[in-house]
């Protein structure tokens, strides 16, 4: 298992980048430097990984255990025998993955997730209550990989199937504390009663120990105080009381502490060193996408609850054991199932239609705020978007495109400089590409870059990334034209670059973006839009 985890570690080029790079940057603003992982150089930009996104995400699941059926037998003065009335035990919570549009990446999940633990049945033929589920809400966008484990599932919101008995409805969703007040009302009840004995497994005096053992401690020891009732022996029975919710609950606490699933903390954090063949190997038992999360509100169960085990009375009328295994049988049947686990990669690809790519500064962020009513921040220093922004671009036939401005690119993201081509990821899935460029960024004595070299060293990340990726549909925004010499660079673009359409704009005062909205609007319906070919674009 550690091996398999340290082989992930490799998979997961930027959160290992994010863990090994160099003490953060405090604050922003020009003064902040980042170092070039390939030649370890110092450049001038925002901080970087500091106040990054968690895009990639590793996260292991498991169902809460199920309950305990309880074993009790119900004796009155006219029923000195007695009959079972042991509770049913309640089913565990699940793990469950929320979408929601209010959350931006995974830098609010815990690595360990598990849902609580199904309460104990009970006497009087009370069923224990339902563990509580736990939910982490994650992006739109986010798709999940399985390493290990089961299948996550599409939570369904209506109900498909009658009621479960050993559903309590309103449980389900309620915190543990609210399932506590539950219990513990439940518990009072059966504590006070006289009239009542719970009643535990056989002891065996002869035979195996082992045998013994598995009988009269069920796996999870869910009998765990005897007292006896004063006036009153069994010599086959042990006459016990049920613990309450917050004993339970301490106990859980124990076995969770105790628990492998909480044993390696430090699991997501191990250094790099083993081989090769095994990573590869790893990866190829990684299933890709078995889940997408697209729409808010969807729920994804990714660890199941076990579910409870059966109480004595459940188990005499339904199944009827002959008297010869019906010890074994109720110690059996009675213990609770433990709940699925998973080991997961979440990885957030944002949707949208139109992808705005551009160097650090070169306005995409204002071009949004423009195209939409999206309020992305905006500074004049590189680096000041870190994670995408994304815009709803709404026309007058409520024809809707999302836009999304994913963080600056420069030379050599490939090798991980800047902040990497990571995020690239969320613009992998938008059919429309527009190239931001900066008329500006050589105008005046600025040391920038010219606008068809940004654009050359754009479109050959951008194919680094991914093969193929510039051939989608694309134009180019030729932003800042309202800077002094602006007019005559974007001239030059022109004769420079061929075959995608370019449009003069001043995002900041917002020149030329109605023209831009047609222009994506007809590159959306367009039957046989072009790509970019770098053998069209000019440079000397
Ligand atoms: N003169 C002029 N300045 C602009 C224009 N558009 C953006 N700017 C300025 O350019 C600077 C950078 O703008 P941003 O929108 O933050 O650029 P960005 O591409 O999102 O930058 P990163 O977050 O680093 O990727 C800001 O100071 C903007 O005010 C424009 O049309 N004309």
């Amino acid at each position: 298992m550690w091996r398999r985890q340290q082989a992930l570690l490799r998979w997961l080029p930027p959160l290992r980048a994010v863990a090994q790079s160099p003490p953060p940057w405090v604050g922003g603003g020009p003064a902040c430097y980042y170092g070039s992982a390939a030649e370890g150089k110092k450049e001038k930009t925002a901080p970087l990984q500091a106040r990054g996104m968690v895009d990639k995400f590793r996260m292991r699941a498991k169902g809460g255990d199920g309950g305990s059926g309880c074993v009790s037998l119900r004796r009155s003065r006219s029923d000195r025998q007695g009959r079972p009335d042991g509770g049913n035990g309640g089913k565990g919570g699940d793990v469950i993955l929320e979408c929601s549009r209010s959350i931006w990446d995974f830098s609010g999940l815990q690595h360990h997730m598990r849902g609580g633990r199904g309460g104990n049945g009970v006497s009087k033929n009370q069923i224990g209550t339902r563990g509580s589920d736990k939910i982490a809400q994650v992006p739109v966008g986010t798709v999940i990989h399985l390493v290990e484990g089961e299948q996550p599932s599409f939570a369904v919101n209506k109900p498909t199937r009658a009621l479960d008995p050993w559903d309590i409805p309103g449980v389900t969703e309620h915190s543990s504390a609210s399932s506590n007040q539950i219990d513990n009302a439940v518990m009072k009840g059966c504590d006070g009663g006289l009239s009542h004995w719970h009643i535990g497994p056989k002891h065996y005096t002869d035979g195996n120990e082992a045998e013994k053992k598995s009988i009269n401690q069920p796996e999870n020891g869910k009998y765990l105080h005897t007292c006896s009732e004063p006036g009153f022996s069994n010599t086959d029975c042990d006459v016990r009381t049920y613990p309450c919710q917050e004993e339970i609950d301490e106990k859980d606490q124990i076995e969770s502490e105790d628990d492998d699933f909480w044993e390696d903390e430090d699991e997501f954090n191990t250094d790099e060193e083993e081989d090769e063949e095994e990573e590869e190997r790893e990866e190829q038992d990684v299933q890709y996408c078995v889940a997408e999360m697209t729409k808010p509100g969807q729920r994804l169960i990714i660890a199941r609850g076990g579910e409870g085990g059966l109480g004595n009375a459940f188990i005499m009328k339904e199944m009827r054991p002959s008297k010869e295994y019906r010890q074994e049988k109720i110690a059996r049947l009675s213990t609770g199932q433990p709940g699925t686990e998973a080991f997961l990669i979440l990885e957030l690809k944002s949707i949208a239609d139109v992808g705005l790519v551009g160097l650090p500064n070169a306005g995409k962020s204002t071009l949004l705020s423009a195209l939409s009513r999206a309020q992305p921040e905006i500074a004049d220093y590189e680096f000041t978007t870190l994670r995408p922004n994304i815009g709803s671009l709404t026309y007058e036939d409520y024809f809707s495109v999302k836009v999304a401005d994913i963080p600056g690119l420069i030379k050599g993201a490939h090798e991980n400089r800047g902040l990497g081509h990571a995020f690239l990821r969320h613009i992998e899935r938008t059919k429309v590409l527009a190239y931001v460029l900066d008329l500006a960024a050589t105008l005046n004595g600025r040391k920038g870059i010219p606008p068809w070299e940004q654009l050359q060293d754009l479109v050959t990340e951008l194919e680094h990334y991914q093969e193929g990726l510039t051939r989608r549909p694309s134009l180019i925004v030729a932003n800042k034209i309202d800077e002094e010499g602006a007019d005559e660079m974007y001239e030059e673009l022109k004769r420079r670059v061929q075959g995608v359409p370019i449009f003069p704009v001043c995002a900041i005062l917002q020149e030329g973006v109605p023209d831009l909205r047609v222009g994506l609007r007809n590159l959306m319906d367009d039957s046989d839009p072009q790509g970019i070919d770098l053998r069209k674009i000019t440079v000397q």
